[in-house]
């Protein structure tokens, strides 16, 4: 089932041509890699398709089985209620707030869309406070993050933070899951966990993933399709196999400044 289908978008920025005409279908559960040379439009990409930024042209169209929906213009909080969640290239946690708190503000703003909610999903509602303290903490364990709930999320190590990061995403209940360079600033040992634990909650959540990401390895090791861009370009798409023998993007990733 193609849950987006995404047709010919661009942005244009003043003169510059950030994303290029470029097409992608995700279908549910795929795991999707978006690589290319710094610059090449992936962060853009991501914006265009969270109601970041409105499409200069192309159309974005959201199926979860209750019919399509053109997400160009739509503002990104309504997104998130549609069931798109991401994390971003720069960490965004509220740092003076606890751990635990930075997941509950991210259900609360879900609850703030419960009417979009109770209209295009099935949703588990948090009737108290206490439910949802729980449910925020489970999250948190899966990520092995519930020893610090109530440690503020400016005490925590780096790689900590952005699997905080992603579990705010989580906590919003997505269907598809935006992650943009998740293992940047990560050592190998915390890459290589983090590597198991997308794979672990896309199936534990049901979830679809697309994910940004300048580790070669972690993109070859888990994605099952990957496209690639290059001066907003799609320039290939393929497993990765078919991605390490192209000549395109051999020769994109060895004239550019990767
Ligand atoms: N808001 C903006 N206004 C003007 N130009 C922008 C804006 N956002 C991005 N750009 C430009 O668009 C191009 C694509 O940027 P983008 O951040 O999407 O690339 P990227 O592939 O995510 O790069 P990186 O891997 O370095 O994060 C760059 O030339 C960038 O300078």
């Amino acid at each position: 089932m193609t849950l987006l289908k995404v047709n010919e978008l661009t942005k244009n920025f003043g003169g510059l041509a950030a994303v290029s005409n470029v097409s992608m279908e995700l279908e549910k559960g795929e795991l999707v890699g978006l690589i290319g040379p710094n610059g090449a439009g992936k962060t853009t990409f991501f914006n265009l398709l969270t109601g970041v930024y409105v499409p200069t042209e192309g159309t974005i169209e959201l199926d979860m089985g209750n019919g399509v929906e053109t997400l160009n213009g739509k503002r990104p909080d309504y997104i998130n209620g549609l069931g798109l969640a991401r994390t971003f290239q720069n960490i965004r946690l509220f740092s003076d707030q606890t751990v635990i708190d930075n997941v509950k503000v991210a259900m609360d703003r879900e609850h703030g869309n419960s009417l979009v909610s109770s209209l295009f999903r099935t949703k588990a509602f948090y009737e108290t406070e206490a439910q949802m303290e729980q449910a925020a903490y489970d999250l948190l364990e899966i990520f092995d993050l519930g020893a610090f709930a109530k440690d503020k999320a400016k005490n925590l190590a780096y790689g900590q933070q952005r699997r905080l990061e992603i579990v705010r995403a989580l906590a919003t209940d997505p269907k598809i899951l935006f992650l943009d360079e998740p293992a940047a600033g990560m050592n190998p040992n915390e890459t290589a966990e983090l590597t198991e634990l997308i794979a672990q909650i896309r199936e534990q959540f049901d979830l679809t993933v697309v994910l940004i990401e300048h580790d070669m390895s972690l993109v070859m090791d888990i994605c099952e399709r990957i496209y690639v861009l290059e001066y907003g370009r799609l320039i290939a798409e393929g497993t990765p196999e078919e991605i390490q023998s192209n000549d395109a993007v051999i020769r994109a990733y060895l004239g550019g400044d990767e």
